[in-house]
């Protein structure tokens, strides 16, 4: 399976809630699409799923040699923004429903559905209403409606929201079993840390717009977080002394010897590191790694930035 995105956008009455946005996912890949409150993840699911069309782009999946400019409902498993399932009807009644009416066989439906109860702990509840289950278990059930007919393309809109922090674990470990399983999926979600240990592919969009697109570790290389490093000095040094230094961007004091600092754009950790010697003896130098949820407050801030300096 492939997915080429090329170029959507969308515009509701006055929002341009999604602009020139491009991406690619190869088949098995987990690819996420994170942005603040209202930066377009969800208006891009929508037309993913052909509840709305893009007014310019296109969207071109490949399918065992078949080629579609639409994802064929076959192929999909949805979990929507606003969850739907009936919560007057027992999980069972819910989950056999909803697979049969992707075509799945009772017999089936039977064995893919008690595969992921037993997954999910929720086998000996099987016959409670929907209604009777905590949010969190509301939420497992709606997960399994997604996937039940085994699509080729599950699409997750926030699969986290609302869970405590073992249920969202949970959900990590389903969606590796999705990824064992050869499904691709494509998700939005805020929680950066089970982003992080997921995705094989992200897309940090803000206003409509990409940011940032890439790995983990080229999203790394992008940021200017990457040249975060930690020293330690042999004798105490003044805030002053550091800040005149033309290589650094920011300083911060650990303690009156050891030093968090960002390099400038423009000069490289040795040229750094000889101006730093200047100063004094180093007995620490460690080059810091930046999480996802600190690389995209750094984007986020960069973007900010590049937009006031826009509008003045
Ligand atoms: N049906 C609609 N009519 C008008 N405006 C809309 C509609 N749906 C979304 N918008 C607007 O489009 C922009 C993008 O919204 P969208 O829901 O895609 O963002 P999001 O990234 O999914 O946000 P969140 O993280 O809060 O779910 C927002 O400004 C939103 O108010």
């Amino acid at each position: 399976m492939q997915l080429i995105v090329t170029a959507i956008s969308k515009a509701y009455s006055k929002v341009q809630a999604v602009q020139q946005v491009s991406f690619q996912i190869n088949s098995g890949e987990i690819f996420a699409l994170l942005g603040p409150n209202g930066a377009g993840k969800s208006s891009i699911i929508r037309m993913l799923v052909g509840m709305t069309k893009p007014d310019n782009g296109s969207i071109m999946i490949s399918y065992q040699d078949q080629h579609y400019d639409h994802v064929p409902r076959r192929l999909l498993g949805y979990l929507p923004e606003d969850r739907g399932l009936y919560p007057d009807k027992s999980i069972e009644k819910n989950l056999l429903y909803l697979a049969q009416l992707h075509g799945l066989s009772k017999a089936a439906a039977l064995i893919e559905m008690n595969d992921w109860l037993a997954v999910f702990e929720l086998t000996d509840r099987r016959h409670d209403e929907l209604k009777q289950l905590s949010k969190g278990n509301q939420q497992k059930v709606q997960l399994i409606a997604a996937v039940l007919h085994r699509p080729a393309l599950v699409i997750l809109d926030e699969p986290f929201s609302g869970l405590d922090p073992v249920n969202q674990e949970k959900v990590v470990d389903f969606l590796q079993q999705l990824k064992a399983r050869g499904m691709t999926v494509i998700l939005s979600a805020h929680q950066m840390a089970l982003v992080e240990k997921l995705a094989d592919h992200m897309l940090l969009m803000a206003q409509g717009q990409v940011i940032l697109a890439g790995t983990l570790q080229s999203i790394r290389d992008q940021s200017q977080c990457q040249r975060q490093m930690k020293v330690g000095f042999s004798t105490e040094l003044s805030l002053h002394q550091l800040q005149q230094l033309e290589s650094l961007a920011t300083v911060a004091a650990l303690n009156p010897h050891q030093w968090l600092l960002t390099l400038t754009d423009s000069v490289s950790v040795s040229d750094c590191l000889q101006q730093l010697l200047q100063l004094a003896e180093l007995t620490q130098v460690e080059m810091q790694v930046a999480d996802l949820h600190q690389l995209y407050l750094a984007a986020m801030a960069k973007h900010q930035q590049y937009k006031s300096e826009v509008s003045v």
